[in-house]
């Protein structure tokens, strides 16, 4: 999808439940209502990284071809008239460029402006100053920016807090004869604020690739100012960027459709590569936990309270839990919920049901491990269980699970510890501690042809409370688990999906 194409409510509703991706093609998502795909479950992906060096080349044309007049130029020969006094330009060298949001794009415009020998300042509130020292720019406020600069380039995204924030008030506050770059967002420049600007020669010259309305009037002042040098939006128009970002997208939307984790998805947890990659076996735990705790429960009175308690032995700063907190809600929410829940709406929809999600952080005195997880505990407060050997002594829900070898394990079910791989499904059953309980009950489902994946024993102490946790591949029919249920040691049983 193209920045022209607009992703509105209206079609997000009329595809509810059936449209699961979109995919944006390009950086800029102001065309796409996110709020109204995060409510429908729709994840929203894009394509950051492909068309970055395209639009700062760009950038970095316009720069050059303004300060030299070439267009004008080029547009007068064509006209017959040769003018080589009137076209002097400008030289970039000593010069300051202001540098209007310091992300991909902002960051190769100031490198590349380095090297034209400019003095590079910026703007970004969110930007980390490290980085820009790294690229030898300085951050500076924005009030500092637009004060010092010779020349200012925009790079930050449209949003309604940078709508509009080059308008009267900031073209007042710049230097007389600034020149303007803009290959962002036209709506982060009130347009008729910059032709007043240009006419009163506060504004020596413009470029601009982008325009609020696109493509702009014909009788647009702004793009037929002789001052302004305009482009059609072609920062992303390179061969290179356009093949770059039609495979960065395809593999995005792809991924999503197979239910992968998308690392450029926009209204989901943003989490990056690296770290995806080494939560994954713990993203599939929480999750499971989440769904094997909702189907513990009973009774009318709901889940409000929700805890998620993480065990690690690393530096909280180092773990990044948004992932897993949503995929503990997704398990939740999804097998008692008629609306599709994905990783996007999964936080909106468990508000949505006031439940409340709270995160907790053990440290795990291990310095030697490299897991970034030693378990997690799912914890649902003051809820009634169908399952009685799942509530813990303060009368909450409990299940803990780790990873073991890659794969998901439950250990703690209640006050029982167990081990029991996270595949296919579970039985849990809970009996008076004795002899030949497995055997018993594995003959049973052994008679129906039902596969033992994975059997634990966890009991309170020797002859006392005992449970078992049982993996089965299949799910065995109403009258197997009658009859496990029929024997006179088992107190009680559940079969639970994963
Ligand atoms: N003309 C074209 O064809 C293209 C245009 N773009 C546009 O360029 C812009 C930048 O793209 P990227 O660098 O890839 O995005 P990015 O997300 O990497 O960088 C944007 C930066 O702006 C900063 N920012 C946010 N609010 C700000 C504020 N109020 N003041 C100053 N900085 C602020 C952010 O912290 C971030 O560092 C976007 O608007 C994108 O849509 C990108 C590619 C091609
Ligand atoms: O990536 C962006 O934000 C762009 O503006 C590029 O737009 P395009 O994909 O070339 O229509």
């Amino acid at each position: 999808m193209s920045p022209g194409t607009k992703v509105t409510r209206e079609v997000l509703e009329a595809g509810r439940g059936r449209l699961r991706v979109v995919g944006r093609a390009g950086v800029g998502i102001d065309n796409v209502d996110l709020q109204a795909a995060t409510e429908a479950g729709c994840l929203v992906v894009n394509a950051p990284t492909a068309n970055t060096v395209a639009a700062a080349e760009h950038g970095i044309a316009l720069l050059a071809c303004m300060a030299r007049n070439v267009s004008q130029a080029d547009a007068a020969l064509k006209a017959g008239k040769w003018q080589r006094a009137k076209y002097v330009g400008v030289s970039l060298v000593g010069k300051t460029l202001a540098i209007m949001g310091f992300g991909k794009v902002g960051s190769e415009v100031a490198r590349r402006a380095k090297g034209l020998g400019m003095h590079v300042i910026a703007h970004d509130p969110y930007a980390p100053a490290d980085k820009a020292r790294a690229i030898g720019a300085e951050l500076v406020s924005f009030e500092e920016a637009i004060a010092k600069a010779d020349f200012i380039s925009l790079h930050m995204p449209l949003t309604p807090a940078t709508s509009k924030v080059f308008n009267d008030e900031s073209f007042g506050k710049m230097k007389t004869g600034v020149w303007i770059i803009n290959v962002a967002r036209g709506g982060v420049i009130d347009e008729d604020a910059l032709v007043r600007a240009l006419d009163s020669g506060k504004v020596a010259q413009a470029a601009l690739d982008v325009f609020t309305v696109e493509p702009p009037a014909k009788d647009s002042k702004l793009v037929l100012h002789e001052n302004v040098t305009v482009t059609p939006h072609l920062g992303a128009s390179t061969v290179e960027a356009q093949e770059g970002v039609a495979i960065e997208i395809a593999e995005a939307v792809g991924g999503a459709l197979r239910g992968a984790l998308a690392a450029t998805a926009v209204n989901a947890p943003m989490v990056p590569a690296e770290v995806l990659s080494e939560l994954a076996p713990y993203v599939s735990l929480a999750e499971k936990l989440g769904r094997l705790a909702v189907q513990l429960v009973a009774g009318e009175s709901g889940i409000k309270g929700v805890k998620v308690v993480y065990t690690s032995a690393r530096d909280p700063d180092d773990l990044d839990t948004r992932l897993l907190r949503a995929m503990v809600t997704k398990g939740i929410v999804e097998p008692v919920s008629s609306t599709f829940v994905n990783l996007v709406n999964a936080d909106y929809t468990a508000k949505q049901r006031g439940m409340r999600i709270a995160e907790e952080r053990v440290s795990h005195d291990n310095a030697a491990a490299e897991a970034p997880l030693e378990s997690i505990q799912v914890r649902l407060s003051h809820v009634q269980s169908k399952f009685a050997g799942a509530i813990s002594d303060g009368g909450d829900i409990v299940v803990v699970g780790r990873v073991k070898y890659g794969v998901p394990h439950l250990t703690v079910v209640g006050p029982y510890e167990v081990d029991v791989s996270l595949e296919g499904n579970l039985i849990l059953c809970r009996q008076i501690d004795q002899p030949g309980m497995i055997g018993k009950v594995g003959n049973i489902l052994g008679r129906r042809n039902v596969n033992v994946s994975f059997m634990s024993v966890g009991r309170t102490s020797r002859g006392k409370q005992a449970i078992m946790a049982i993996g089965v591949d299949e799910e065995p029919d109403k009258k197997t688990l009658e009859k496990i249920g029929a024997i006179p040691a088992v107190e009680e049983f559940v079969f639970l999906e994963l």
